[in-house]
């Protein structure tokens, strides 16, 4: 079973938080205050992070959306909104391709359909199973942040990547280069809310866009955000999810 917290009133609509690849779910710290003011917020750590369990690799995006869909199952919740980051996004939107009846409304942040080369992340699976977590830290945490993000914020970020299980980070690496959620994006028709940084190295505003020309959803670009948008820009984009989920 995932881990996960859940926070808020418990007959309040529930709201599913998917972090991305090399966080745990207290990256949604600066969400999960105000948004369980009026909503269940339940985050999971994926498999392979956090506290959840790290089977062997290598997964695919459907095994860990059917991780989420047994947290659902465990917690009794029939449907639900999902908000993914990255990894978390990804996961999102096979959920909503693949589950249309336990996904009310979708919100996608700072992700892609498709992610090649696939040769990049078998690279990087290979280098943090050989060389541990720290060999890839500065060069993921430069993604996630501009330049002004303050340094001691992006340092704790990086304290919390390095700790990420390396099996279990190279596995999630193997499903995102299987990866290609294009030919199912048609297949989504929970109203779904698409988020990106304009400032984002990893998943630029271009990778937002062919997932809006193939779900048909709204579509937002934070200003001065990069990979992790949610941290970077909070306030903007606690209130385009409280909006979207209200
Ligand atoms: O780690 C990166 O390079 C960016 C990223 C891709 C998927 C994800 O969750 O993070």
């Amino acid at each position: 079973m995932l881990a996960y917290e859940a926070v808020g009133p418990a007959s309040a609509p529930v709201v599913v938080l998917g972090s991305s690849l090399g966080t745990t779910r207290a990256m949604w710290a600066p969400q999960v205050a105000s948004l369980s003011a009026d909503f269940r917020v339940v985050a999971y750590d994926h498999r392979g992070h956090g506290a959840s369990p790290v089977p062997p690799g290598p997964y695919a995006i459907e095994d860990l959306g059917r991780d989420v869909l047994g947290l659902l199952d465990h917690l009794g919740l029939d449907r639900v909104h999902y908000a993914g980051l990255s990894l978390g996004g990804m996961v999102g939107m096979w959920l909503a391709a693949h589950a249309p009846d336990r996904i009310d409304r979708l919100a996608l942040l700072c992700t892609s359909a498709h992610l090649p080369p696939a040769s990049g992340w078998h690279d990087r699976a290979a280098t943090v199973r050989s060389a541990g977590m720290a060999a890839i830290a500065d060069a993921v945490v430069a993604r996630w942040f501009t330049p002004v993000f303050p340094a001691d914020d992006a340092a704790a970020f990086s304290k919390a990547l390095v700790a990420i299980d390396p099996d279990g980070y190279a596995s999630c690496c193997e499903a995102i280069a299987a990866m290609d959620l294009r030919p199912v994006l048609g297949w989504i028709t929970a109203p779904t809310l698409v988020i990106a940084g304009d400032a984002d190295p990893a998943t630029p505003p271009a990778h937002a866009q062919t997932i809006v020309d193939g779900v048909g959803a709204a579509m937002v670009v934070i200003p001065g955000a990069a990979h992790l948008a949610n941290v970077e820009r909070p306030d903007h984009v606690t209130g385009l999810l409280q909006d979207h989920f209200a």
